[in-house]
């Protein structure tokens, strides 16, 4: 492509000058890359200008001339230029693939997981993006960040089209919709799970994370809309589009519901449409997960008997209610609740398998994560401590912050506690403090860093990986592990 198709203002004496990708970092520019110069939080990208250019750069997008010898594209918001570009370099990818996003503060990759089996047992290859993996054209590949940068991400549809997909689904971060990652795609259908409190240390309030939430579906019109509407936000979106197919397990004016719902260790059955729908998945809100992607199934044509069976086989995700077994008396699972609403679902479903069980109590080893939203902290502490029998605190990704401080903040929620409660920083310790105290019929839940595979400390990250922890505290304590029960991956 030449610049003057990318940029409606390049300069018209730069219009042919060839370019052979993008970039908004100076240390992925070679010979023919347009460099982006970002205003970031934390560095300016036009500081970067003249790396990139002894680098080869064919142009730079600026927000104010910088001379640098080669043709400078002028905009307002540099950060905003990049999605558009990007599709245009990448020839609009996602016009060809059926792209679905999914956003919420909890619940998207579960959802995402699910959309994804469920399209391709309707006989479409379905390229995924996602917190816990990318698979692209068949292939997986580690996930970095929940949602990629516009230019890694219409690079990869377009891979993904290259590989042979006719559909993809996506995790929308409520980041990549504040920072325009996610401009310039054509949806095909948009989801919305849930808003509850997190990012707080991003966003300046809940209105500005839903406005954010939001833009998905500003930017999906005439497409379908799927909003569970037990959440109060959910409600609040539908209200904004009319056409919006609104699901909920409680609220009587959803336009789908999901009924008579039963939910064990084993997965969980439901109604919808007079159907009797199951998943192998654990919990009400694993429900309304299920609930979002069959209907999302549904909409974009794959069979309802199709889509039933798909979600009675759908594979576990890693991290999501993980349960690990070394044969012991009672259940262990690996959890990825970092935020209030969830910390309080999965107590919940925990706290349902031991009523059925008509005996057991519930041990939970959880934490919070450094630099990320501080509010989070006592309000989990205080659902730890009200809704567990044993509550565990302990390190999250403590990431630059001070853990015994953290933990201070996470204590100060505990004081009301119906719980016993146990403070233990190191996470290794915690988890074998919960595993040696459990009886028959407990259940342990590790809450927090799910499918994460290491910790991350102000100077180091160490390989940390809470299934494998609970593994060898279980055999530690006589339990021996049984591979097979690992999670499946989609
Ligand atoms: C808040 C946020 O999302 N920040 C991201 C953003 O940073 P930024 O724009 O402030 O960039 P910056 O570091 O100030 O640098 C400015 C520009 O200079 C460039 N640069 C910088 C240094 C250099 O040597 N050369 C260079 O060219 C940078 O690439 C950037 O373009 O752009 C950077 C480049 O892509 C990202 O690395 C960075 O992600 C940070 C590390 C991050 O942690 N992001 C998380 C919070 C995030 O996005 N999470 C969501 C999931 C959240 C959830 O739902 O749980 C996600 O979608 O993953
Ligand atoms: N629909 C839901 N409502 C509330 N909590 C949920 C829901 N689905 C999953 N959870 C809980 O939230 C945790 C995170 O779920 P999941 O990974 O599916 O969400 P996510 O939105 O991808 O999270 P993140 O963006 O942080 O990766 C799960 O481990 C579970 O505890
Ligand atoms: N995408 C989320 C993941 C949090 C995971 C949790 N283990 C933590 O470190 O807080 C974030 O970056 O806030």
């Amino acid at each position: 492509m030449r610049l003057g198709d990318l940029f409606d203002q390049a300069p018209r004496e730069a219009a042919d000058t060839p370019v052979s990708a993008l970039a908004y970092d100076d240390r992925r520019v070679s010979a023919g890359t347009v460099f982006f110069c970002v205003r970031g939080f934390t560095r300016d990208g036009h500081d970067f200008a003249d790396a990139a250019v002894a680098a080869g750069a064919a142009a730079l997008v600026v927000d104010h001339p910088l001379g640098s010898g080669v043709p400078e594209i002028l905009v307002d918001d540099v950060r905003a230029a990049m999605a558009p570009a990007a599709a245009r370099l990448a020839g609009d990818p996602t016009a060809r693939l059926a792209t679905v996003g999914v956003t919420g503060t909890n619940g998207k990759t579960t959802t995402a997981f699910l959309i994804r089996q469920l399209l391709e047992a309707g006989g479409r290859r379905t390229g995924i993006l996602g917190t816990v993996t990318q698979v692209v054209g068949g292939v997986e590949r580690d996930a970095g960040r929940t949602t990629p940068e516009a230019i890694d991400l219409q690079r990869t549809f377009a891979e993904m089209l290259d590989g042979g997909d006719t559909a993809c689904v996506i995790e929308v971060s409520s980041h990549a919709l504040a920072l325009g990652r996610a401009d310039a795609i054509h949806w095909a259908a948009a989801v919305f799970t849930n808003l509850t409190q997190d990012h707080l240390d991003f966003h300046a309030d809940m209105e500005d994370y839903f406005a954010a939430k939001a833009r998905l579906f500003a930017a999906a019109p005439g497409v379908p809309k799927v909003v569970d509407v037990d959440d109060p936000y959910g409600r609040r979106l539908a209200r904004q589009h009319p056409d919006a197919i609104t699901v909920a397990l409680d609220a009587p004016d959803a336009r789908i519901r999901a009924t008579e719902i039963a939910s064990d260790l084993r997965g969980s059955r439901f109604t919808v449409e007079g159907r009797r729908l199951s998943t192998p998945l654990t919990g009400r809100f694993n429900v309304r997960n299920a609930l979002q992607a069959y209907v999302v199934a549904r909409e974009l044509g794959v069979d309802a008997e199709v889509a039933a069976a798909a979600l009675a086989r759908a594979g576990r995700v890693p991290g999501r209610l993980e349960p690990v077994d070394g044969g012991q008396p009672f259940a262990v699972l690996v959890d990825y609740a970092h935020t209030p609403d969830s910390l309080e679902n999965v107590l919940a479903a925990a706290r349902g398998v031991v009523r059925e069980a008509g005996h057991g109590r519930v041990l939970c080893v959880f934490g919070c994560g450094g630099d990320r939203d501080r509010g989070k902290r006592p309000l989990m502490g205080a659902i730890a401590a009200r809704d567990a029998d044993v509550a565990i605190a302990t390190s999250d990704n403590p990431r630059s912050e001070d853990p015994a401080a953290i933990l201070d903040e996470v204590l100060a929620g505990m004081a009301d506690a119906r719980a016993t409660v146990e403070r233990i920083e190191d996470r290794h310790a915690a988890i074998e403090r919960a595993i040696a105290l459990a009886a028959p019929g407990d259940v342990v839940l590790v809450a927090g860093k799910g499918h994460e595979h290491g910790q991350t400390f102000a100077d180091r990250t160490i390989p940390f990986d809470d299934v494998a922890v609970a593994r060898e505290a279980l055999a530690g304590a006589g339990w021996t592990s049984d591979p097979t029960t690992e999670a499946s991956r989609a």
